[in-house]
Formats: C-alpha cells, sequence, structure tokens
C-alpha cells in the first residue's frame, strides 16, 4: 500500500537537530511568497531514506498553512564528495524550469554553513503517494502494472533530458562513467571498512577485479551517457494522490552526467535482491520469491524502458550494469554501517544492519556474474510491438506494426533492429570524430576506424543489403565459387531493403559503412545487370567486397545534363581501345583515395539516332589522362572525403572490352541505374527526415522561450504535426515505389518512381528546415548535423534529376491515362 508522503515524517532525530530560528529567517529572507510573520512554525523529519536528512516545514500564518521541505548534508565528517545538496539543487533547477521531467520545484540553496551549520535547500512539498515496497502489497493488480510503467516512463523522460540543453553540459562527465565510478565506490569501500568500522570483505575485493575487466565499450565512449540519476528506486519517486502517474522524482544527491544504463540495471535491483528487510538474504528478489500479479517481469520492466527511451536491448552488458549495481549498493551499505559506528547515520537505528546487507548483496553479485543467462536474448514480444510503435512517435523508427499493407517481415524486422543497434553502437557515437578529420589538413583520407566499422558490419550479415535477389542471382552464373555469395547481401527486394535503407539514412556517414553508398550502389547495379564476366570479376567483385569504391561521370559543365542526350565527351574507337576526349563535373565519389573505377558516359556515335548516340565505359581512374581538377562544394560541403569532383579528360585510351553492354547502348543503361539505385536515395531521405524529427522533439521538450517550452507553443505544435503527416505519406510513396519495382519492373514503376524522387527531397527539407529553426541559430551551424543533411537533401531536388523532369514524367503519364 502507498504511504501518503505526509505519513512519512516523525520528530527530527536529536542528532540531526539544527538551529531552527536560523532557517526561519533564512527561509523569510530567501522563499518567494513564504509568509513573513508566521504564527506557527513546525519541523519534522523524514524519516525514509538514509543519506542527506530532510525535513518537512510546516509554516502557519493566520488561516493560511504552507508546507515545504528542506534538504540538508549530514552533520558531521563526511565522506569526500558525498552528501553534495548543492549539486541536487542545480539539477532540480535545471530539470525544473527547462524540461517536463517531473521533480519538485526548488525555491533556494543555502551554501553557508554558519546558518545551520550545513549547507541545505528548500523545495516544494508534493503531496503524493510514496510506495516504500516494490511489491506492492496490497495495491490491485492493474494498478501495480500501471505503477511500474509509470516507473519506466519516469525513467526515460530524465534520461531524455538534452544536458547540453539544460546547462548541465559540466554536472559530469560523459565517457569512462562507470571506470570511474569502480573505482570510487571501491574507494568509498575501502574508506568506510577496516578496523573499527565496518568488516572488510575480500569477495567485494574480487568483485572490483571482475568489474575492471569487463566494462562495456559503450563506457568509454559515452554512447549510453546522459543524465544519470544515481538512486532510481520506485521509494524515490511521488505518485499523484489518486492518478498512476508520476508527479516527482527524488533523492537527486548521487545524479551527474554518465552512462544511464546504470540507473536502469539499479532500478532493477529489486528483481535480484531484497534489501527491504534487515536481514538480507541472497538470491530474494522477486526474481527468485514471486512477481506480484500486475508486476511486469524484469525483462518487461526493461523492454517498457528501451522502447520509451528508443535504446537497443541491452543483452550483452546485462550482466554487468546489473552486477556494477550490487557493487555500488553494497559499497553505500558499508558506508552507513561505517557512519553508524562512528555515530551519525541519518537512517538511525536501521543502519547498524547495513554492514551485513553489504555482505549479502556482494554474494548476490557473484551468484549474478555465475548465472549462464541474464536476459532473454530478445525482449519480450509485447514490448518489441510497443517499442517499434513508440519509435513510430518520434525516436526514430516510425514503423507501425499494428497492421496495414506495409508491415515488415521478421527477417526483415530482425535486420532492422541490428541496424538500428549498429548505428547507435557504433555509428553516432563516431560522427563527430568523422567530421574532425573531414574539416582537416588530411580531409581526403579515410578515417582508419571506418574501415573496422566495415569489417564490423560485415561480420554482422549487414552488408551489401541493397543487392535485389534477382541481382544476386544474375553474380552467381558468372562466379561460381561458394565465397561470392557471402558477398551478395541477404537476399531482399527493393521494398525489404526500403525499410533498412530509410536506417542507413539517418546519418550521412552510415550507407558507406554497410557498402550500400551512392554511387557505389548505383554502378554495383550496372555491372550486376550489364557488365560481362570479366568486367564482373575484375570490378564488380573488389566493390562488392569494399576494397575500392567507383565514380559515374555523366553531368558535364558545358551543357544542360538533366538531358543526357546533350553530353558532347567523345568515346573514339581506335584499334583495340578507346580514346575518351571531355570535361566532367559532380563526378561524386571520385576524390576518394579508394576510388578506382569511373564509368563514364559520352558519345561514340554524334550521327546516329539520339538515343544510340551514347555509350558508357569504365575508366580506371589512374590511367594516364584522367585529370582530376578541383573538388566543388554544396552550399560550402565538399562531403571530403568522398566528394565531387570536376574531371579533365585527355586522350585516355582505354581497352576497348572495357565499353558497357556495347556501343550505343548507354541510354539503356542510364535507364536502369536510374531505377533501384535513384529510389535509395529517397529510402534514406526518410531516414534523413525521421532524424530531424527525433532532433526537433529533443530540443523543443528541453527548450524554454518567453517563459514555456517550446513544445508548449501552439505554433510548434501545429507544425510538428504537419511534418510527421508528410513524412508519414512520403513515407508510404517511397515504398510503394519500391514495391511496384519488385511486381511490375523499372518501366511500369517509373511513375511512381518519380513520384517518391519529387516528394521525398522536398518533404526532408521540409523537416530539416524546421528542425533547424527549432534549434535556432544552433541549427544553422556545424554544431549539429541538421544543416549537413538539409544542403544533402536539397541536392537530391537535382542530382537525381531535376524535380521538373520527374514531374513531366509523371504528368505526361496522367495525361496519357487519360487519353485511354
Ligand atoms: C551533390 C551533387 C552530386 C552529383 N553527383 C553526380 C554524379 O555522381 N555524376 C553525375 O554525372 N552527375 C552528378 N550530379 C549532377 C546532376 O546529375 C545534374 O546537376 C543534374 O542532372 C542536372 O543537370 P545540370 O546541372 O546540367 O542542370 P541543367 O540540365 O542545366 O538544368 C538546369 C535547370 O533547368 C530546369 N529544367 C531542366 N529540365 C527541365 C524540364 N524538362 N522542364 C522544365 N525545367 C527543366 C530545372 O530547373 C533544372 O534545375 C550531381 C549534382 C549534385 C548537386
Amino acid at each position: 500500500m502507498a504511504s501518503r508522503t505526509s505519513e512519512l515524517v516523525g520528530r527530527v532525530d536529536p542528532a540531526q537537530s539544527f538551529d531552527v530560528d536560523a532557517l526561519l529567517r533564512f527561509a523569510i529572507a530567501s522563499v518567494d511568497g513564504f509568509p513573513q510573520t508566521p504564527s506557527q512554525f513546525i519541523v519534522s523529519q523524514f524519516g525514509h531514506g538514509q543519506s542527506n536528512p530532510t525535513f518537512l516545514i510546516e509554516v502557519h500564518s493566520g488561516s493560511l498553512k504552507k508546507r515545504y521541505v528542506m534538504r540538508k548534508k549530514p552533520p558531521g565528517k563526511l565522506l569526500e564528495s558525498a552528501h553534495a545538496v548543492e549539486r541536487e539543487f542545480q539539477v532540480l533547477h535545471a530539470l525544473g524550469t527547462h524540461t517536463l521531467v517531473p521533480v519538485p520545484k526548488v525555491y533556494c540553496l543555502c551554501t553557508d554553513s554558519k546558518v545551520i551549520g550545513t549547507p541545505f535547500y528548500i523545495m516544494e512539498y508534493l503531496e503524493g503517494r510514496i510506495y516504500l515496497d516494490p511489491m506492492l502489497p496490497d495495491v490491485p493488480p492493474t494498478q501495480r502494472n500501471a505503477i511500474y510503467h509509470a516507473t519506466a516512463k519516469a525513467l526515460a523522460a530524465l534520461h531524455s533530458a538534452d544536458v547540453e540543453a539544460i546547462g548541465l553540459r559540466s554536472y559530469g562527465k560523459p565517457k569512462d562513467y562507470c571506470k570511474r565510478q569502480v573505482e570510487r565506490w571501491a574507494k568509498q569501500y575501502i574508506v568506510s571498512t577496516g578496523e573499527g568500522k565496518s568488516n572488510r570483505n575480500p569477495r567485494m575485493l574480487d568483485l572490483v577485479n571482475w568489474l575492471r575487466k569487463n566494462i562495456p565499450i559503450e563506457d568509454s565512449s559515452g554512447t549510453a551517457a546522459g543524465l544519470v540519476h544515481g538512486d532510481f528506486r520506485i521509494d524515490n519517486l511521488v505518485f499523484h494522490p489518486t492518478e498512476d502517474r508520476v508527479i516527482g522524482i527524488l533523492d537527486w544527491e548521487l545524479s551527474t552526467v554518465g552512462n544511464q544504463m546504470c540507473d536502469v540495471a539499479y532500478s532493477c535491483l529489486h528483481y535480484i535482491v531484497d534489501i527491504s528487510s534487515d536481514e538480507v538474504k541472497k538470491n530474494e528478489g522477486l526474481e527468485f520469491s514471486r512477481i506480484p500479479e500486475g508486476v511486469p517481469s524484469l525483462a518487461e520492466y526493461l523492454a517498457e524502458y528501451c522502447a520509451s527511451v528508443g535504446k537497443p536491448w541491452p543483452v550483452a552488458q546485462w550482466k554487468f550494469y546489473l552486477a556494477f549495481s550490487l557493487f555500488r549498493g553494497a559499497s553505500i551499505y558499508a558506508g552507513v554501517h561505517c557512519r553508524w559506528i562512528l555515530g551519525n547515520a541519518s537512517g538511525g537505528e536501521r543502519a547498524r544492519h547495513a554492514g551485513k546487507k553489504a555482505d549479502a548483496i556482494i554474494e548476490t553479485a557473484w551468484a549474478f556474474i555465475h548465472r549462464e543467462s541474464v536476459l532473454p536474448l530478445h525482449p519480450p514480444q509485447q514490448s518489441v510491438r510497443q517499442e517499434n510503435m513508440q519509435h513510430g512517435n518520434g525516436s526514430g523508427d516510425s514503423l507501425n506494426l499494428s497492421g496495414g499493407r506495409f508491415v515488415p517481415n521478421k527477417k526483415v524486422q530482425e535486420l532492422r533492429n541490428k541496424l538500428i543497434k549498429f548505428m547507435e553502437d557504433h555509428i553516432y557515437p563516431m560522427e563527430n570524430e568523422f567530421y574532425k578529420l573531414a574539416q582537416s589538413d588530411m580531409r581526403w583520407s579515410v578515417h582508419p576506424h571506418e574501415e573496422k566499422l566495415k569489417e564490423l558490419a560485415r561480420k554482422q550479415g549487414l552488408w551489401n543489403l541493397f543487392i535485389p535477389f534477382d541481382s544476386a542471382a544474375r553474380v552467381k552464373k558468372v562466379i561460381s565459387d561458394k565465397a561470392i555469395d557471402k558477398l551478395l547481401g541477404a537476399g531482399l527486394s527493393n521494398l525489404e531493403y526500403g525499410y533498412l535503407c530509410e536506417i542507413m539514412g539517418r546519418s550521412l556517414w552510415a550507407p558507406q559503412v554497410f557498402n550500400c553508398g551512392a554511387p557505389d550502389t548505383g554502378n554495383m547495379e550496372v555491372l550486376m545487370r550489364y557488365g560481362d564476366d570479366e568486367q564482373i570479376r575484375e570490378w564488380l567483385v573488389p566493390l562488392l567486397d569494399g576494397t575500392i569504391r567507383s565514380g559515374f561521370a555523366m553531368t558535364e559543365p558545358q551543357v544542360a545534363s538533366s538531358d543526357a542526350t546533350n553530353i558532347e565527351c567523345s568515346i573514339t574507337r581506335h584499334e583495340d581501345s578507346y580514346i575518351i576526349n571531355g570535361r566532367k563535373w559532380w563526378t561524386s565519389g571520385a576524390m576518394d583515395p579508394r576510388c578506382k573505377i569511373l564509368i563514364v558516359m559520352g558519345k561514340t556515335d554524334f550521327k546516329a539516332p539520339k538515343h544510340k548516340q551514347q555509350s558508357m565505359i569504365l575508366v580506371d581512374i589512374n590511367t594516364p589522362g584522367v585529370n582530376i581538377k578541383r573538388p566543388l562544394t554544396v552550399f560550402g560541403f565538399d562531403d571530403a572525403p568522398h566528394g565531387h569532383a570536376e574531371i579533365l579528360f585527355k586522350n585516355v585510351r582505354v581497352p576497348s572490352k572495357n565499353i558497357l553492354l556495347g556501343e550505343g547502348r548507354g541510354f539503356e543503361i542510364a535507364q536502369g541505374r536510374l531505377g533501384p539505385g535513384r529510389l535509395h536515395h529517397c529510402m534514406r531521405l526518410i531516414g534523413a527526415a525521421e532524424r530531424g524529427m527525433q532532433m526537433m522533439i529533443q530540443r523543443a521538450i528541453s527548450r524554454r522561450v518567453f517563459d514555456k517550452l517550446i513544445a508548449e507553443h501552439g505554433s510548434f505544435l501545429s507544425d510538428v504535426a504537419k511534418c510527421r503527416i508528410e513524412l508519414e505519406s512520403t513515407r508510404l510513396l517511397v515504398l510503394e515505389a519500391a514495391d511496384q519495382l519488385d511486381l511490375l519492373g523499372n518501366k511500369k514503376a517509373r511513375g511512381t518512381i518519380a513520384m517518391a524522387k519529387v516528394a521525398a527531397p522536398n518533404m526532408a527539407l521540409k523537416v530539416l528546415d524546421m528542425a533547424m529553426q527549432v534549434h535556432g541559430a544552433a541549427g544553422l551551424s556545424g554544431d549539429t548535423i541538421l544543416a549537413h543533411l538539409w544542403a544533402t537533401s536539397r541536392t537530391l531536388r537535382l542530382a537525381d534529376g531535376p524535380d521538373e523532369v520527374h514531374l513531366g514524367t509523371i504528368a505526361k503519364l496522367e495525361l496519357r491515362r487519360a487519353k485511354l
């Protein structure tokens, strides 16, 4: 059963008493609206909690009665950096002012120990319910479920706070949190134990060593970092007096910026160990006794949290985080016991048993570590479904799996989950690093980590996913060696790939890591469809292998290249060679040091019928006469190390076998290339827009303008809703185009493909523009990815052929239909 907050107070512990008159004088002077001439001033103490003593203040003035809460450091000599009420005040102030995270409002902070003996602060008193026992005895099952649901949501809300935006950037160090915490709590344990203090347990020292060796990689990269509460338990939450929602998260003493998974694991501790009684025994958590009806299992609770905050399922790292939480708990209890021995524990007599608790927790940690499996491989099914639906509301994965025509199958869904995790674990954390190199003097070189990530992606089966199964079959006919199978993707249709390509589009750096970047995918497609055996072996295989990259050189500065019949580059047969002369520009990828092959479009016969003059030919980029003149920029971005090159071809001689399909077949190939390869841009644009939406929402719920969060302004609400509508409609159009491509082929699908090509960049531009607007000046800077995403999206109103050309195609088909 819940306790009312007002029921949790009792008389002030004499060991914790202070000068009440001094507190009253300070409150009168410092708290806005505090009664100036109170008739009564009553102080009582909250009995719950062991750390910073907390007091209820009741002030009467005539018929007016007001309540406040005062929280202070304990008296006496304290452990270094513990009990920092100043930090509690700082974080509560930031969250209360800039976010919707439920916290009590803070009124004033007193750092002068002369006033009442220690620093303290005064905050709002929250009238509500506190559940002291996580078993929730005497609570109906449906309500238990709602309470756990609200708990997971509250944790997700606090973990979603943007620490930079709310002024907590320097509140802690995001990287190596666990590494530091292990050392910190190990040190505190040593300080709290030994002669004349709590007993020192050698198993705890072994535990420290185990933890040191098992810290997850995400800890050093800071991927899992954000605001951390440090003591997130159900009994530190105040629930609304009648509704099952959290109105206040309390006890921020251990809060910082760090690895949030520690908070998550800590909030699950009661499933593993029962610390509510003074006699703690190992293996007595909810998981071992019996989970009360309505209370979700640990996996269900965890899945709910992951879905709400958009985090991957932490199966690989869970053992560490849980063991770490137990270790930290043991160290804290040893500290409490030590303070009891020294006579300054705020929890009174209950602290007497804390030493034994510490030992039992250490044993529980070892039992947990020795378990074979600590979590199911995947989140429980119901939660996966919820996860995807949740994501649809802004955290990134907008597939509604509740039904409908475009529902990815299990195979695609699994690949998609893997991709999302890969992006979170490896791509987003590296984006800044990649940018740094791309803006340095070494810009035209490849970051060594990119090649490592490619290897990892390949190992995880996330390689060449773009290859349609029919193209893969053609390559298999040419190369019978089994090893080629590993390079031919996952046998997906274009529609299936659409769900995956979108995820890659969320980062400009991602596609090449999965060997799915432009223009390589389009060029590989050309080779798969039109290359002969030798061309496939010589150029396609290394491209599939990701050891080389490629460019596509069609556009020329001196002619309108949206109409490829205009191009003037000549490809002239001379004995068993072709000689190429011409100037190309916007050859994307040609600046990349790995770029080895160009597909060049030129004319082999200037007198042939208009669409038979053009041919495509393979040109080794190192052939004499290939002269890279300069990299071009898009709104100042040169997209290093990939780049867009202007290239002069002067008497470039290549063997005649390099011609693709034959002379005069260039237009035919161009039409084929314009199919799937170009639809990939649309799919990626959906991902870019989804990232924009996610950033827009984050900003709107953490930035205050004119006394309100941006998210509370009506104009924002209407704009964000319109963005979502456009995004979802465009996604459906792109998926429809991919589906038609699979079912009807390139030619019949061309109208819908053209629609997607116009709709996708224009939609992405709108959404990203809105995201930039919500970010204010920061949105236009290089400090967020938005400006670069916008610039790239803008190019796609041209680079894939100008909008006008696609609109022309759509209109022509429309009119043709009318004539039928
Ligand atoms: C970032 C980027 C990357 C690129 N990468 C490559 C690459 O790898 N390889 C490559 O060969 N090219 C590449 N391009 C070039 C791109 O394909 C061309 O810019 C595009 O085809 C248009 O050609 P153009 O620039 O010559 O414009 P033009 O053909 O001169 O057209 C100019 C404008 O005329 C109007 N127009 C054109 N046709 C019509 C019409 N039918 N009806 C009405 N108005 C019309 C449109 O407003 C159009 O924007 C890239 C471009 C960019 C910006």
